[in-house]
């Protein structure tokens, strides 16, 4: 059994169809990255599966349970970090979180799970006092505590410093060595690719692209190359030569849209060689998820689905 299926859901706000016949697996022990831009339904998407939204269409089912429907029996085995927020401002995160497990049957000991977020020498400090990545980590023990087996985490280390992040991503990895199902939504392209084992890209309310980081950047790789070289040189004979466009993307930056064979780069760098042009820079093979993510989601969202 998957610990998340969702099939063509549906979300709608009035005449806004926020998520779109989208189709997701995940599965316990492994960590789910949900990336998108702006307003390409994540949010939406999440508080469904969280039963905090209800959908228009579609089936869900978390643990095997409809969110809408059996909310009070998942509220115990799935555990949900807020962006901040949701403590009393005037207590400590000691106490937050003994408060917290007493809601569950058989939680996580707070004084452990304190450490384990790195938050024991300010265990005492009140909420309103704590800097903003202690907050973040505060949230991220109190999603925790019930010993959760789906865990959704919103952008769990935005704002956070580098030390923070680095103990988030340990008690991430953590969770996945449990067997806990991990999603998380993110802006931050390279946290999704370090933390990850699968990327899911959502634009227009709908999946885009869907496999691990390494799939997502070889499935595109080789399919152009991009050099540096010094701006505004005169490519089209490059162009001739090689039988493909060549594009200034940027001011000293070029991109060959052909195919990365060896052919094709020993002709470029012959090419710069005649003209006595040093080559600043040369990438034939892997795009990063960045240009991946930018490529997918730059062009209405029909930038090939998986
Ligand atoms: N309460 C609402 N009423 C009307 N439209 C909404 C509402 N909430 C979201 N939307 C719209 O639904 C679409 C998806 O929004 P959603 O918040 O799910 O996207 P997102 O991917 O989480 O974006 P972000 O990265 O900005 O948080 C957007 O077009 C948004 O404007």
């Amino acid at each position: 059994m998957q610990a998340i299926e969702v099939e063509g859901l549906i979300v709608r706000y009035g005449e806004v169809v926020a998520v779109d016949d989208l189709h997701l697996t995940a599965e316990a022990g492994r960590v789910l990255a949900l990336l998108g831009p702006n307003g390409a339904g994540k949010t939406s998407t999440v508080e469904t599966l969280e039963g905090y939204r209800p959908r228009a269409a579609g089936s869900v089912r978390i643990l095997g349970l409809d969110p809408a429907r059996d909310h009070a029996a998942l509220t115990a085995r799935v555990g949900v970090m807020l962006q901040r927020g949701g403590v009393y401002p005037g207590m400590g995160p000691a106490e937050a979180l003994r408060l917290f497990a007493a809601f569950y049957r058989r939680p996580l000991d707070p004084a452990e799970l304190l450490e384990r977020v790195g938050l024991g020498d300010v265990a005492r400090t009140p909420w309103r006092r704590l800097s903003g990545g202690e907050q973040q980590r505060l949230s991220l023990a109190l999603a925790l505590v019930g010993r959760p087996e789906v865990v959704f985490l919103d952008e769990p280390t935005a704002g956070v410093d580098v030390q923070g992040r680095q103990v988030i991503r340990a008690v991430i990895a953590g969770l996945r060595d449990e067997g806990v199902c991990v999603v998380l939504t993110t802006h931050q392209l390279e946290e999704a690719e370090r933390l990850a084992d699968r990327v899911v890209i959502i634009d227009h309310g709908r999946v885009v692209a869907d496999g691990s980081p390494a799939e997502l950047v070889t499935e595109t790789a080789g399919r152009s190359i991009r050099f540096g070289a010094p701006a505004g040189i005169a490519v089209s004979d490059l162009a001739t030569r090689l039988g493909a466009p060549v594009l200034e993307v940027d001011p000293g930056e070029y991109e060959v849209q052909a195919p990365a064979t060896p052919a094709a780069v020993a002709a470029l760098t012959a090419w710069l060689a005649e003209r006595e042009l040093p080559l600043a820079d040369l990438r034939a093979g892997r795009e990063r998820l960045e240009d991946v993510f930018l490529r997918l989601t730059a062009t209405g969202g029909d930038g090939g689905a998986s």
